[in-house]
């Protein structure tokens, strides 16, 4: 089972002047398996995702991926190895298709050197990654379509693809659901429930539901301290989150026990 941890994080914590937004979180992460992050707002779940995609330097602390090392790397080099990042607010150009959207993601992980031929092979690469990223996702039809005029919930899919095509191992996802409708957000979560069977992901999300319907292993944070990690189950059942946390929405399912 140890083996199978591909990223870790030991004793991180972000700081801010006086503001502690993660103290002391150790987690592990394992492959093929949808770890989900929940917390009430501010709790610091963006922070370590900004912290394990590299973008933002921990104030204390180590994250290994595969054993090594990599905090303090450069963020294009955890492209490199393959952790992908989607944010909260919708990161595309509008006024590109889909294809070009998920070309410009892949290049971040291909593109590099300056030789012809080599850019010819690489410029070929990045396009089948877009294109099999599309496909990923279920938007093989919108490859040529401008994302201007695809609807909102197709944005958010595009956004998956743009990661998937960075050929990544670990999906690091903020709220991936956000602003969905019900019938949006239930393709989200069929996608999230097969593409776990292939990739690591990190899911940060408010849709409890969802949360709950995929996590293998479920994180809850509060006020940037480590509350528990465990399955859902055990999560769902201690006192310390229903305390602090579930216990506030979860009226319905304390009135349906
Ligand atoms: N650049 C920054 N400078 C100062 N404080 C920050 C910065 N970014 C975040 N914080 C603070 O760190 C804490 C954690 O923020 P973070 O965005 O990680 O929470 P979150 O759990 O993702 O919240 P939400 O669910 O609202 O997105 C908050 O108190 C926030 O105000």
């Amino acid at each position: 089972m140890a083996n199978d941890i591909i990223l870790e994080t030991e004793s991180l914590s972000k700081h801010w002047g006086g503001i502690k937004a993660l103290n002391d979180i150790s987690l592990r992460f394992h492959d093929r398996q949808l770890h989900g992050v929940v917390g009430p707002n501010g709790a610091g779940k963006s922070t370590l995702l900004n912290m394990l995609c590299g973008t933002l330097k921990p104030s204390r602390g180590c994250i290994f991926h595969k054993g090594e090392q990599i905090d303090g790397m450069k963020p294009w080099k955890f492209v490199r190895r393959g952790i992908g990042r989607s944010f909260q607010k919708t990161n595309i150009y509008t006024v590109a298709t889909c294809l070009e959207n998920c070309a410009v993601a892949a290049q971040r992980r291909f593109a590099g050197s300056f030789n012809l031929l080599a850019s010819r092979h690489t410029n070929q690469r990045v396009t089948e990654a877009a294109e099999k990223a599309l496909h990923q996702v279920g938007l093989e039809r919108r490859i040529h379509t401008v994302a201007a005029e695809i609807s909102y919930g197709e944005q958010r899919q595009l956004e998956l693809a743009m990661v998937l095509a960075t050929d990544p191992c670990i999906l690091l996802l903020d709220e991936p659901m956000a602003g969905m409708g019900h019938e949006e957000s239930q393709r989200i979560i069929a996608l999230l429930d097969q593409l776990k069977r292939d990739y690591c992901i990190v899911l940060v999300e408010h849709d409890m539901d969802a949360i709950f319907e995929l996590s293998d292993q479920l994180t809850v944070l509060d006020n940037g301290t480590h509350l528990i990690t465990g399955t859902v189950d055990e999560v769902r059942n201690d006192p310390r989150v229903k305390e602090a946390y579930l216990g506030k929405d979860d009226d319905a399912e304390e009135e349906a026990a």
